[in-house]
């Protein structure tokens, strides 16, 4: 909302950022849970008096809005997902103030798994994983909900099946067009629900994280294709298109996806002194870059909304 304040459009926002928490659950037989979340907090609301007239007492101090991550995590006695807790706690802050009008609650989990020991999966033993599960929630006071779950640091490489050829040549080209190469990148996607207000979200517990591993495994697997005979990639754009494509088709309650792609170069090494071959490239020797890298991302949504 922007307010006019001595002449001027103003508008404002406060919070507290990188909050971490980490919440244990243990249940009946002596299993442990843990999550691992650094929460990010904004308030809309209103209290231009603390800008314009040195009155703070519209202001939630931002030292509150990290105590409440403790006390809501305390309350949370049942284990939850990410997105879960971030509406909980959007929630919390539109209805608990009279003053705030929007809160916007990011949260990246560190991936702890549960780690196996002689095959057998560990009570209460974690390691770390690579991606993060990352949500970001934005409420209104009336219950309006923009709901955004993604992933963050999903590497993912294969090493035949790319190729990159046809595109534009001038005097500034030097890359040779090839139907063999290793295809690597990092990706980063985030995917919109099309659940438009906090009461009309599924109330199955971690429905959500189960849907956040759903996509993976799909964004995973349009990449790679099937196991033996994978699939052929043309470029990372036309990839990057068949994975958002797949989300849509495969997940109705999902009305968008956004990916980043990076395109992480393994450059073929040839080797040679004046004299002699050191080492001949035969789609065996890369140097790996990611810097510079290609970058490359879309953003694919639907028309209307499926459900
Ligand atoms: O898949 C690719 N897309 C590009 O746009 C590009 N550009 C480039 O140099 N190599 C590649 N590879």
């Amino acid at each position: 909302m922007a307010n006019k304040v001595d002449g001027f459009n103003f508008e404002q926002r406060h919070g507290k950022a990188r909050v971490r928490v980490a919440r244990v659950w243990r249940n009946r037989d002596g299993r442990h849970f843990i999550v691992e979340w650094n929460v990010s907090i904004s308030l809309l609301s209103n209290c231009v008096a603390a800008y314009d007239r040195d009155d703070n007492s519209d202001i939630v101090a931002t030292d509150t809005m990290k105590n409440t991550v403790y006390a809501k995590a305390k309350e949370c006695t049942e284990q939850l997902s990410v997105e879960d807790f971030a509406v909980l706690l959007a929630k919390h802050f539109t209805s608990y103030y009279q003053q705030v009008y929007t809160a916007i609650v990011k949260i990246v989990e560190k991936p702890w798994e549960r780690i196996s020991v002689d095959g057998q999966p560990h009570e209460h033993g974690f390691k770390l994983g690579s991606e993060r599960h990352t949500t970001e929630v934005i409420v209104e006071k009336s219950g309006a909900l923009k709901l955004t779950s993604g992933v963050e640091g999903l590497a993912l490489l294969k090493t035949t099946k790319s190729g990159f050829e046809g595109f534009i040549r001038d005097k500034y080209t030097a890359l040779p067009e090839t139907r063999e190469r290793i295809l690597a990148t990092e990706v980063t996607a985030s995917w919109r629900y099309s659940y438009e207000s906090v009461s009309s979200i599924p109330q199955k517990p971690l429905y959500f994280a189960e849907r956040y591993l759903d996509v993976k495994i799909v964004l995973a697997g349009t990449f790679f294709g099937p196991p033996k005979e994978g699939v052929y990639s043309p470029s990372v754009q036309s990839t990057l298109f068949q994975m958002a494509k797949t989300v849509l088709n495969r997940f109705p309650d999902i009305s968008s996806v956004q990916l980043k792609m990076p395109n992480l170069h393994f450059l073929p090494v040839n080797l040679s002194s004046k004299n002699n071959g050191i080492v001949k490239f035969e789609d065996d020797v890369y140097l790996p870059t990611d810097e510079p890298h290609g970058s490359i991302e879309a953003n694919l949504s639907r028309f209307w909304s499926k459900l």
